[in-house]
């Protein structure tokens, strides 16, 4: 088993992983490279073993063969070698079973005994919810689990708090809470656990962090892409579902929590969820002043022409989902009471970029240059993608001797790549597969938190729901519809905008 140590280290856990859904999308582009690249580093154990499951019915070499051009296809040519990659596909075996009935499960306890000595099984649910609850029972029914077994689930984890808690159920009659790793991909980016560094490793943050200090928080995910052929999914979840109740969520959780008393991860998730109890509802007339949805209309994206929403593959033409949301809510507790959190998030966006501003409050008595007054804050900015980095701006005497004290903003900067040169920066995927192995949940989110966030959100699509305006258009390329801007504007802010 693994020793685990605060500053990381650890022996390479002996696992067998079971993959299930094996030959879809998220295990060809980002499960199959993680692993592969575990690999690279020496991260897996010399026994660890892999057994993919899909209903195709193909054969080991034809499995290798695929999963070979993942890696071909989702690697930098760069970071493949050929050692790795024969040792890499050396693990692999495969099973063609139908998920949904008791018969194919008996081959994984087979397979699970081939192996000889008895290392934990971890099973990966790469396979949509509704798959989750007969997998897990199959599972058990076949004896292919005991005490050390743990399951990791996809999100979205159901589609409103009630789904979730039948999907939740269904898991848990088989694994407990203690094995059961939901994974919310943003938690593994390095940036965002960095974030935890940022404000908990530092006193200078540590004292500053709160209403006295902070005026508000902006948080950005912006998307380049469109809905990349997903449309059956994502015209059933919209924006708010698919990115705001699970990344954007835990973006604020992590920002706005109070220090856990150490780093396990109950520790870490009860603060957590008193920060998700603490969002503050919205009412009816908040929702007209304070959300805005909207959703894309035809546009370009890098100089091409692209197609609206309405008009993607496979789309219904009167549908009224949203590609888009920006909010402002609040955290109603004595850290946070009066502090704006600006969310917005979309799908079409001219880049991608997902970051943080804090934005702290001007110096009580201003004594420099009337005009130059709305520079006079500190900005605290979290780029979490791309080049990720942290970025303190910080004001100085503009030099020259015609200058007077007249003031410039400048940055302190931390960029990661140029910081530590020859650190790649993995995947999320990698580092949470990682953690899976370890046996360490912190980067996990646990019941609770799904839930207190399905609340939230259920609520106000509910209100939503009752409103039943269409969302606002916005064109593709657009940094979203331009009430947007307004709903900040009438605060007297504007969303940060030097990228
Ligand atoms: N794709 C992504 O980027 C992301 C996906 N997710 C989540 O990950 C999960 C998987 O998504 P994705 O990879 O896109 O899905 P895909 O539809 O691409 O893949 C599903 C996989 O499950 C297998 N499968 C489905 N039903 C059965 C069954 N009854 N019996 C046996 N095998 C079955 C399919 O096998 P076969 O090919 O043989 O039919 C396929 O390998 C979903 O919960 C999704 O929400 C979450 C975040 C991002
Ligand atoms: O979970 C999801 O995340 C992606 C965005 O992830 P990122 O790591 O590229 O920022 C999003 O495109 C997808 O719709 C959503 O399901």
């Amino acid at each position: 088993m693994t020793r685990h140590t605060r500053s990381g280290d650890a022996e390479r856990t002996d696992i067998d992983l079971a993959l299930f859904g094996a030959l879809g999308d998220l295990s060809r582009r980002k499960l199959f490279p993680a692993l592969y690249q575990l690999d690279r580093e020496g991260l897996l154990h010399d026994d660890t073993r892999l057994l993919g499951l899909a209903r195709q019915d193909i054969d080991q070499e034809a499995f290798r063969e695929r999963i070979h051009g993942s890696l071909k296809e989702y690697v930098k040519s760069s970071e493949l070698d050929d050692k790795v990659v024969a040792r890499f596909l050396d693990r692999l075996s495969f099973l063609s079973v139908d998920f949904t009935t008791v018969e194919g499960y008996g081959a994984i306890a087979e397979w699970r005994e081939q192996g000889g000595q008895q290392r934990p099984l971890v099973v990966y649910l790469a396979v949509g919810a509704s798959l989750y609850g007969d997998i897990c029972r199959h599972l058990e029914a076949s004896g292919s689990l005991d005490e050390q077994s743990r399951v990791v689930v996809e999100k979205p984890i159901g589609y409103d708090l009630e789904s979730s808690r039948e999907v939740n159920d269904a898991v848990g009659a088989v694994f407990p809470e203690s094995r059961v790793y939901r994974i919310d991909h943003y938690l593994g980016k390095e940036t965002v656990q960095n974030l935890i560094a940022l404000r908990f490793a530092n006193p200078l943050f540590g004292t500053q962090w709160n209403q006295n200090h902070i005026s508000h928080v902006e948080i950005t995910v912006a998307e380049k892409v469109g809905i990349e052929g997903r449309w059956g999914y994502f015209d059933e979840a919209g924006q708010l579902r698919d990115m705001v109740q699970n990344h954007l969520l835990q973006l604020v959780c992590l920002i706005a929590m109070d220090p856990p008393a150490n780093l396990d991860a109950d520790a870490i998730r009860d603060e957590k969820v008193k920060v998700l109890k603490a969002l503050k509802p919205f009412t009816d007339d908040m929702i007209g002043r304070d959300v805005v949805r909207g959703q894309y209309t035809a546009g370009t994206s890098d100089g091409t022409s692209v197609p609206g929403y309405l008009e993607e593959e496979g789309a219904n033409t009167r549908s009224h989902t949203e590609t888009f949301v920006a909010m402002k809510t609040e955290v109603s507790n004595w850290r946070w009471a009066g502090v704006p959190f600006y969310l917005r998030t979309g799908k079409r966006m001219p880049e991608k970029l997902s970051q943080i501003v804090i934005h702290f409050r001007q110096q009580p008595h201003y004594i420099f240059d009337p005009d130059q007054r709305a520079l006079a804050a500190n900005k605290l900015i979290i780029r979490l993608q791309p080049e990720e980095g942290i970025r303190l701006e910080v004001l100085t005497k503009d030099s020259g001797l015609d200058k007077g004290m007249r003031l410039r903003r400048g940055p302190l900067h931390l960029d990661f790549n140029s910081a530590f040169p020859k650190a790649r920066i993995p995947d999320a995927y990698e580092r949470l597969l990682l953690e899976v192995m370890k046996g360490q949940q912190y980067l996990f989110v646990r019941r609770d938190e799904v839930e207190h966030a399905w609340h939230w959100c259920d609520e106000l699509i509910a209100t939503w729901q009752d409103r039943d305006e269409p969302p606002r258009r916005y064109p593709a390329g657009s940094w979203g519809p331009v009430a947007s801007i307004a709903m900040i504007t009438q605060d007297g802010r504007s969303w940060y905008e030097d990228y």
